[in-house]
């Protein structure tokens, strides 16, 4: 390790006072980050303090170091850009592994920054406090689900570091991961670089291009899936103007629920196989080629398929690049590749733009107790009358009941599925867009991560909750039946609103939640915190449908 030349004063006229800390905070910036969240210990209290007196980007700290994981991963994807999360070494950035392990799944351009040892302590031969194995052991955690890493202990080299690191998360659309030494935080840095990122092949795109549009022309029955990196890349507007100059039937994966609000396209809805519309199933399955765009190969956007889909006959663009049955196109960036379709593009089917799809509306004002299905109508009655909101679900039944909320933007974990994504993706959609969100979260996924609510006076957010309390893990219950430990105790979580800075009401009828859901809506002094009451052993009609079609699909294969 290199420490700096003593003649600091020349270097930083050639630096301009640049810090290392500050040039990694420019260099985010310049790349669209928009805001910083973390939770400090002392190996990043340096660069938490250069985060907080430099300004170059806001500062919000939560409580739970998972949370500031899944609150950057939101906020990257909101915002087809970087989220950026800061921690400390051993306790803080461990604890945030499986946030970072989501987004990496899930293909979320996270930065992960950990503060580190100083050059002086880690030449001491002493095990250091948070040390796990090795000094490198959480270097060597994170290169399993990073896509770039850096340990920036070298001066000379770390701005070239945090180019090739950062422009790789954007490039990939995967998190990363730098590390800080303590004591380098304050030393002179020149401007981070932009190094020029991987250039399209235009040529092979085109050509490329031209043989999709071919094999759409020839097939009978065309169809288009759309999955997250549509959103990832910022390229829903491209691909709804290529797909209504195709009229080809589109589709969304489950992953890929949200895409698309506001846009005008021949979408048919959410392909979710045996548990969705059979219509939309149909015009995938039946398909005689499949144009799959960003679509990420899972068991949650294929799980519950009637019938495998011929991979044969499909076509899929994921990942920089694009395979046919039996041949490849290695670096084809699905921008380059929307924008060559594009240019060629002409109408091969006959799907109109069409209308958004079917969604439930006209909840009854009775006395009728809630099922689950209730809260996707009453936010759709909401949304019709008083416009969409942002909506953030979590892991449970809540996932599903986010399906049958009309076309809007959502942020949910629909493939890695980890619970706990709830609440600080709402309070991120907060920073990230200036929007009041929606959150369904259920009442296991709040037990872990609802406590973040506590951040929101300070930050003036205002989000409505709704907690779907059935005193269960429900969604678990339906694939393993009568098992106590499903069972959880009624926490009574309306009632901890109020000291949390919120105000909370519990609601056990169709008109008490209609009631409350318009109380919040008008109430964004604070966070709205509404408690809805379940049965256990009842849950939407998408997840009643999914299980069923989970449990078919087992009992085919026991055949
Ligand atoms: C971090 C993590 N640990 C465990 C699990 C496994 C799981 C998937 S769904 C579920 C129950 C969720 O209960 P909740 O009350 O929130 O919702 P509902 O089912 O509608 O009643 C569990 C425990 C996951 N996915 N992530
Ligand atoms: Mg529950």
């Amino acid at each position: 390790m290199q420490d700096f030349a003593p003649g600091a004063a020349v270097e930083s006229r050639r630096t301009n006072g640049r810090t290392l800390a500050t040039a990694l905070l420019d260099a985010l910036k310049d790349r669209g980050a928009r805001q910083v969240f973390g939770l400090p210990g002392d190996f990043v209290l340096p660069f938490f303090r250069a985060v907080q007196e430099s300004a170059i980007l806001p500062l919000y700290t939560l409580s739970h170091e998972p949370s500031v994981g899944y609150a950057a991963d939101a906020a990257a994807r909101l915002g087809s850009t970087l989220g950026v999360a800061v921690v400390t070494y051993g306790a803080g950035a461990l604890n945030m592994v499986n946030a970072v392990a989501q987004a990496y799944a899930e293909k979320s351009p996270v930065v992960v920054i950990s503060g580190g040892p100083g050059a002086e302590e880690a030449r001491m031969g002493l095990g250091l406090h948070h040390q796990v194995k090795s000094l490198n052991s959480q270097f060597e955690i994170f290169r399993e689900v990073t896509c770039a890493q850096a340990i920036l202990n070298d001066p000379d080299t770390a701005p070239f570091e945090i180019a090739r690191v950062l422009d790789t998360a954007l490039s990939m659309s995967r998190p990363v991961y730098l590390e800080i030494p303590r004591d380098l935080v304050d030393r002179p840095c020149p401007r981070v670089p932009r190094l020029a990122l991987p250039q399209a092949d235009a040529t092979a795109a085109r050509a490329c291009a031209r043989e999709i549009l071919d094999r759409l022309r020839a097939a009978e029955r065309p169809a288009i899936l759309i999955g997250v990196e549509a959103r990832r890349y910022g390229l829903e507007g491209k691909l709804a103007a290529l797909c209504r100059a195709l009229g080809v039937p589109v589709a969304t994966t489950f992953m890929g629920r949200g895409l698309f609000a506001g846009e005008i396209l021949p979408l048919l809805g959410t392909y979710l196989g045996s548990a969705g519309e059979p219509d939309v199933a149909e015009a995938v399955e039946g398909a005689d080629c499949l144009l799959m765009l960003g679509v990420i190969l899972s068991d949650t956007n294929f799980g519950v398929s009637y019938r495998n889909i011929d991979l044969r006959a499909s076509i899929r663009a994921f990942d920089g690049a694009v395979a046919f049955s039996h041949h490849n196109y290695p670096g084809i960036l699905l921008e380059a590749l929307v924008d060559a379709l594009a240019e060629i593009a002409e109408p091969i089917g006959s799907a109109a733009a069409a209308p958004s799809p079917r969604y439930t509306t006209g909840l009854v004002y009775d006395d009728t107790p809630l099922e689950p299905s209730d809260v996707a109508t009453a936010l759709n009655d909401l949304f019709a009358t008083s416009g969409v909101m942002p909506i953030a679900a979590d892991v449970g039944d809540s996932l599903f009941v986010g399906l049958e909320v009309c076309e809007t933007d959502l942020v949910a974990p629909g493939y890695y599925a980890s619970m706990g994504m709830g609440v600080p993706a709402g309070l991120a959609i907060c920073t990230a867009t200036g929007r009041r969100p929606v959150v369904l979260v259920g009442d296991g996924a709040f037990q872990m991560t609802g406590w973040e609510l506590g951040n929101c006076r300070r930050y003036g957010w205002a989000p409505i909750v709704l907690v779907l309390n059935n005193r269960s893990w429900e969604m678990l219950r339906c694939f393993q039946p009568d098992q106590p430990y499903h069972d959880l105790d009624d926490w009574h979580f309306a009632q901890m609103a109020v000291p949390l800075g919120g105000e909370g009401v519990r609601v056990e009828t169709r008109a008490q939640l209609k009631d409350a859901l318009a109380a919040a809506y008008r109430d964004g002094r604070s966070f709205q915190l509404i408690e809805v009451m379940l049965p256990r052993g009842k849950t939407s009609r998408s997840l009643c449908r999914y299980s069923a079609a989970m449990r078919q699909l087992s009992v085919l294969k026991d055949e």
